[in-house]
């Protein structure tokens, strides 16, 4: 059995961990490494890299992206010509990972968002060694008991999913949460409005991948001839469409931004 180590073990580390024990992965074949000691639930957490029992075989990059360059020789030190590094971070690139930790079998991006905790997660992957076949056969059960896990053919493709998915919880969050005050403000109970709106949303994206529809048919079929749907869409598709592209633009920029960081580079 692999052994995986966190290094970090936060809120998408612990994420992740939360998501693998749901689908019956063994607890021993996890260890987290915490400098605050607080435990990862059902995993072995320590303090100092110097606890872990036996040499991991996939180490997982779950600390700040900010943080990498500080980190990067001590963990440097457990990598052998049989560790996978398998980085979440944001923004650091394989050539730099691959600077970073030059003896490792493999460099592996991952960019999970927050619902992997209960393995409907969306999690691309990308590596440089694309012809490795076997390593992509390893690695994707391991990743799909998270959820949709698919291997990205370039880093630009990579960061794009990343930017449609993995902060998209967040802004569905906001999302919902507009819809319950603005039920708020029509005089509903606040936790009425607030399981309302999110059913709602639940509802929709479920019944939206039951069917496989385009978007615009589910659409559609809400939408009566000039009935309540059609007037309120003509206001939320006059700015809908602009807002999402400058969300995702701010994210690309700030990805840019960090990479360049982490490379050690002066900010523009
Ligand atoms: N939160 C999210 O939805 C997503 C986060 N990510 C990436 O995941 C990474 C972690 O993000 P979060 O979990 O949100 O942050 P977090 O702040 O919740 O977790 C960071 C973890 O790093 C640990 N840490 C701090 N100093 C350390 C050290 N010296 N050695 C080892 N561990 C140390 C902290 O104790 C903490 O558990 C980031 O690189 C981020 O880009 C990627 C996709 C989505
Ligand atoms: O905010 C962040 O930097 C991370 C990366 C994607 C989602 N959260």
């Amino acid at each position: 059995m692999s052994h995986n180590l966190f290094v970090g073990c936060g809120n998408m580390g612990s994420a992740m961990v939360a998501g693998w024990l749901l689908a019956n992965e063994n607890p021993g074949d996890y260890t987290a490494l915490r400098p605050s000691g607080r435990s990862v639930p059902g995993i072995r957490t320590i303090q100092r890299l110097g606890e872990i029992d036996r040499a991991p075989d996939r180490l997982i990059l779950g600390f700040k992206p900010q943080q990498l360059r500080a980190l990067a020789p001590d963990v440097a030190r457990w990598v052998t010509r049989d560790t996978m590094i398998v980085s979440m971070l944001a923004g650091a690139d394989v050539a730099t990972l691959g600077r970073l930790f030059p003896g490792a079998r493999a460099i592996v991006r991952v960019m999970p968002n927050l619902p992997v905790a209960v393995r409907r997660g969306v999690l691309p992957l990308y590596t440089p060694a694309h012809e490795d076949k076997a390593l992509q056969a390893e690695l994707q059960p391991w990743f799909s008991m998270l959820g949709f896990a698919p291997w990205c053919a370039s880093e630009e493709e990579f960061g794009a999913i990343g930017f449609v998915a993995g902060s998209t919880p967040a802004y569905v969050a906001r999302f919902i949460d507009a819809f319950a005050k603005a039920g708020e403000g029509r005089g509903l109970d606040p936790g009425l409005a607030l399981t309302a709106a999110r059913e709602a949303v639940l509802g929709s994206a479920w019944l939206g991948a039951t069917t496989g529809e385009p978007m615009a048919e589910l659409a559609r079929r809400v939408t009566s001839p000039n009935g309540t749907t059609e007037a309120g869409l003509k206001v939320l598709d006059a700015d809908l469409p602009g807002l999402v592209d400058r969300t995702l633009a701010a994210a690309t920029r700030r990805s840019a931004e960090m990479a360049a960081e982490i490379r050690g580079e002066p900010l523009q």
